[in-house]
């Protein structure tokens, strides 16, 4: 686990302005060198989580954090009662700083974007060949999403019993994305989960998809039976229904070492935050090119120096096809 920069949170109380001139809080305020390192496993009514050593402890956000919001996947320091005993609740006094960030806002125009997760490695973007019908289009969505939080998408691809997979895959073979199919017979012998196993062994990866592409049933295979999801069922970690909860949750992947988030449904993925500069970083074939790009490009208007640099035999024009199409998607609609 990481360490944690033990001075954030103290330097930003310390510079703050002391409006009323009375005596500076940080002068009286703990410093919690004391605090125990956590990850927070999900959230519900600010009521979070956590996983501290081998214990659940409940927390919640201690006043001096302001604002700042703790999600599933956040490495925090915490102190109080960890006993991890019922009713008891200790408090989250630091957040360390992220490593990476899954943001989405409700919709385009939503300024306020959310983080969903925290520091996963990994997004899987759980998709059914059929019933429902792929989306390419939030599949998109959640792949910029994914590269602007600095995640490494994987496609896994459910349902091939029902279609198959041909189609779907040219469509982002130049994404050159990891991915793996699932059918029905492989999640009754075990082989599908253990084919997304050897994806997540060592990371911590949150999973998205449409609501039912067979996301539950994926994850289900993928950690140990008495945190398993059922409708309805009352979960393990938070003692409530499984529909009470739109916070992700954090599990620990069985036969192998690594975390999966579950995050609820999706039906839209919502990119007003996202940054192109940061999407390009997931390009490095492209990313030279865009040096001659006047300032704050979006490397899909007419000035961009790609287009050029490309044609000049720098990159593959499929890459940079590529890109174009997955930046588009933050200006068209969600739902085509
Ligand atoms: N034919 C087929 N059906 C599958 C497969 N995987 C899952 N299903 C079925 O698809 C339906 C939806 O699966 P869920 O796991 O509940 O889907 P979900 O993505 O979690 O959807 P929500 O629960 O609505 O969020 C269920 O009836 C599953 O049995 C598969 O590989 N093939
Ligand atoms: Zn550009």
């Amino acid at each position: 686990m990481r360490r944690y920069g033990k001075h954030t949170d103290e330097d930003d109380i310390r510079s703050r302005p002391n409006r009323k001139g009375n005596r500076p809080r940080t002068h009286i305020r703990p410093k919690h060198e004391d605090a125990a390192e956590g990850m927070v496993l999900t959230v519900d009514r600010g009521r979070l989580t956590c996983l501290v050593g081998d214990r659940t402890v409940m927390a919640m956000k201690a006043r001096e954090l302001g604002r700042k919001a703790a999600v599933v996947g956040d490495r925090v320091a915490i102190v109080g009662d960890l006993s991890g005993r019922k009713d008891t609740l200790a408090r989250i006094v630091r957040i360390a700083e992220r490593t990476s960030v899954l943001r989405r806002t409700a919709d385009d125009d939503d300024p306020y974007e959310r983080v969903v997760v925290a520091n996963a490695d990994q997004l899987a973007v759980v998709t059914a060949l059929a019933d429902p019908e792929p989306r390419p289009r939030l599949i998109d969505r959640c792949l910029v999403a994914a590269y602007d939080g600095g995640l490494s998408p994987l496609l896994v691809l459910t349902k091939s019993d029902l279609a198959p997979p041909d189609k779907l895959l040219e469509l982002y073979g130049d994404l050159d994305i990891p991915y793996v199919v699932t059918s029905r017979a492989e999640l009754e012998s075990g082989e599908a989960a253990d084919r997304v196993r050897e994806h997540l062994d060592g990371r911590v990866t949150a999973f998205v998809g449409h609501s039912g592409v067979g996301k539950t049933t994926l994850v289900n295979a993928l950690v140990p039976e008495e945190r398993r999801r059922t409708t309805g069922h009352v979960n393990a970690v938070t003692g409530r229904g499984r529909h009470t909860t739109t916070s992700a949750l954090a599990l620990p992947l069985s036969g192998a070492d690594g975390w999966v988030i579950d995050t609820p449904g999706v039906r839209s993925f919502g990119l007003a935050h996202v940054d192109p500069s940061r999407v390009i970083h997931a390009f490095p074939d492209l990313e030279p090119g865009t040096e001659g790009c006047p300032r704050a490009c979006s490397h899909d208007e007419p000035d961009c120096a790609l287009d050029a640099w490309v044609a000049e035999g720098n990159a593959d024009p499929a890459r940079l096809y590529s890109l174009r199409r997955l930046l588009a998607t933050r200006e068209r609609p969600e739902d085509d």
